[in-house]
């Protein structure tokens, strides 16, 4: 879908912010980018995005892309729903209306979708930079540490909705500062450090379930251990919210999930 080869940028002539980056997005990846604060993770979505262009290297493929920046620019004095409607529109969308609305009513959007963009929270304006990145069903979905700014009811629409993402074969990469929380939301999750990705360190999950009855060491989980009326799990990066449905259609009660 996506292939960055050998990937550098550096601005001016300060030190390379990313050097020689090689990284692939095949449908279906959901890739966690973590680092520090100044490591290149919006540099690199940037790229990725293809709103900006490496200094080195190539990027190859052209899937069709949604992004939404780490700080959506909230000054239109356009309505929300009026902004997205107007930007469907000029991305030929037919249904641009209800797909419009249903997301703006599915992530709540305080004040209702004919507030004012302007007038909005920094919150509030999150949501309708994430609302305009997913409008048209993108291939690629790149969202710059999308769960900063919004609220706990937000994040669990948000986690949906980058699972919906995947499950209809698209990808999703994304920033984000908290490895145990990117680990819950992506496939993979890489470091960016010094220029450079790599595996990030740790992300299981471990789940701890109350309730009778085995679970079979499955693709989902990594470990079972069965401790009295205590069955505890290891679960990989990205998979622990399915394991907890899948949990709770069993029967078993969630006791803990540590990160
Ligand atoms: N347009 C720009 N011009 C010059 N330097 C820039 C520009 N954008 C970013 N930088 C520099 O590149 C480095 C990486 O910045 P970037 O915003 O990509 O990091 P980040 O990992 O997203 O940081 P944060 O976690 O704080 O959002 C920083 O040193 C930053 O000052």
């Amino acid at each position: 879908m996506l292939r960055l080869v050998g990937v550098g940028k550096r601005y001016g002539r300060g030190k390379p912010v990313l050097s020689g980056l090689e990284l692939e997005i095949e449908p279906g990846l959901v890739l966690g980018v973590v680092g520090t604060n100044g490591s290149g993770k919006s540099t690199l979505l940037r790229i990725v995005a293809g709103i900006s262009r490496p200094s080195a290297g190539k990027v190859d493929g052209r899937p069709t892309i949604g992004y939404m920046p780490d700080r959506f620019p909230a000054a239109t004095r356009m309505s929300a729903i009026g902004y997205l409607e107007h930007l469907g529109r000029v991305r030929g969308m037919s249904n641009v209306d209800s797909r419009a609305g249903e997301l703006l009513e599915r992530l709540a959007l305080a004040g209702g979708p004919a507030a004012p963009i302007r007038s909005l929270s920094k919150g509030n304006a999150q949501k309708v930079g994430l609302a305009q990145a997913l409008l048209a069903e993108p291939e690629l979905l790149v969202l710059d540490e999308p769960w900063s700014g919004l609220d706990p009811a937000a994040h669990g629409v948000l986690a949906e909705l980058i699972a919906e993402t995947r499950e209809r074969g698209a990808s999703v990469v994304f920033s984000e500062h908290r490895t145990p929380r990117a680990s819950a939301h992506a496939s993979r999750v890489l470091l960016l450090s010094e220029g450079k990705l790599r595996p990030a360190d740790g992300g299981h999950v471990r789940v701890v379930l109350r309730g009778a009855g085995d679970w079979n060491a499955e693709p989902d989980v990594l470990k079972v251990r069965r401790d009295g009326d205590l069955l505890e799990l290891v679960v990989p990066p990205g998979r622990s919210d399915a394991v907890l449905s899948t949990a709770l259609r069993r029967g078993f009660s969630v006791v803990r999930v540590e990160t």
